[in-house]
């Protein structure tokens, strides 16, 4: 099980950015993107989650190419969450963005596992409705710690401090804290396997930074999550026993 960039490449059109990048992510063993301003901390990060091509190179996710379609394994939080909702979604439908991609993930997982058990997967022949049809197979309900969707939102929500009156708010109608909360609880309602954390703390104060930490800490180590992590905390990547990786020595050429 690991996420991996096998000798990855990239250039956004002039000099490269990354070059010759291999790196392998393990559930369990949390990694830190170290390097200057702009040597391409993001790009990888973007890389990895499948938002970015490698013009070279393999993103591979536990053996397999990331999946173009459905719900990714490997969810990004990045340092602007403003980019990452939709202004005409209100918040409560972002969330629920999330919460649908949790449950495809968790049916995909269930019928991964059906088919190496040899049984019949809970999600062939699945169509909107057949899951209230047939409550046996609606594994694609929980996650591996046991919550549904609809408690671990609720969880997510209570821990992160989201207030109810936000819900029904656009993104706009909030700061840059508050959609960062937001953000968090949709990539953790999506199930990941790996979550990826691209400066996420960068605009919040000292006790929302703890706060969202905790929050994060708590679900890596529940669902065993590969975890990424680009910051300049010193504390919080001692916290995190976090694997320093200087990306400035894994890039060829730099
Ligand atoms: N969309 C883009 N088009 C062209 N160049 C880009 C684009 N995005 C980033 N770059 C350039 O790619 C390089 C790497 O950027 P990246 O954001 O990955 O660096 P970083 O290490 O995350 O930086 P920082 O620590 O400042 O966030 C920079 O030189 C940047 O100017």
């Amino acid at each position: 099980m690991a996420l991996e960039a096998r000798d990855v490449s990239f250039s956004y059109g002039g000099a490269p950015v990354l070059q010759g990048v291999s790196l392998t992510v393990e559930p369990g063993r949390p990694i830190a993107l170290s390097a200057p301003s702009g040597f391409g901390k993001t790009t990888l990060c973007r890389i990895l989650a499948g938002y970015l091509q490698p013009h070279v190179g393999t993103v591979l996710v536990d053996g397999a190419p990331l999946p173009r379609r459905g719900p990714s394994p490997v969810q990004l939080i990045g340092q602007h969450p403003e980019r990452a909702l939709d202004p005409r979604l209100r918040m409560r439908d972002s969330l629920a963005e999330g919460v649908r991609a949790g449950k495809r993930a968790a049916a995909a997982a269930s019928g991964e596992a059906a088919a190496r058990q040899g049984e019949p997967s809970g999600r062939q022949g699945e169509a909107p409705g057949s899951r209230a049809e047939n409550p046996a197979a609606q594994p694609a309900q929980t996650g591996p710690e046991g919550a549904t969707q609809a408690e671990l939102q609720e969880a997510l929500q209570e821990a992160l401090g989201i207030r109810r009156e936000w819900l029904v708010r656009f993104p706009h109608e909030l700061s840059g804290g508050e959609m960062q909360r937001f953000c968090i609880a949709r990539a953790l309602l999506a199930r990941p396997r790996y979550l990826i954390c691209d400066e996420i703390s960068t605009m919040l104060d000292a006790v929302t930074q703890a706060r969202i930490w905790n929050v994060v800490l708590c679900q890596a180590q529940e669902q065993q999550l590969g975890l990424v992590v680009v910051s300049h905390s010193a504390p919080l990547l001692q916290r995190l026993g976090a694997q320093v990786v200087d990306l400035g020595q894994l890039a060829e050429g730099r």
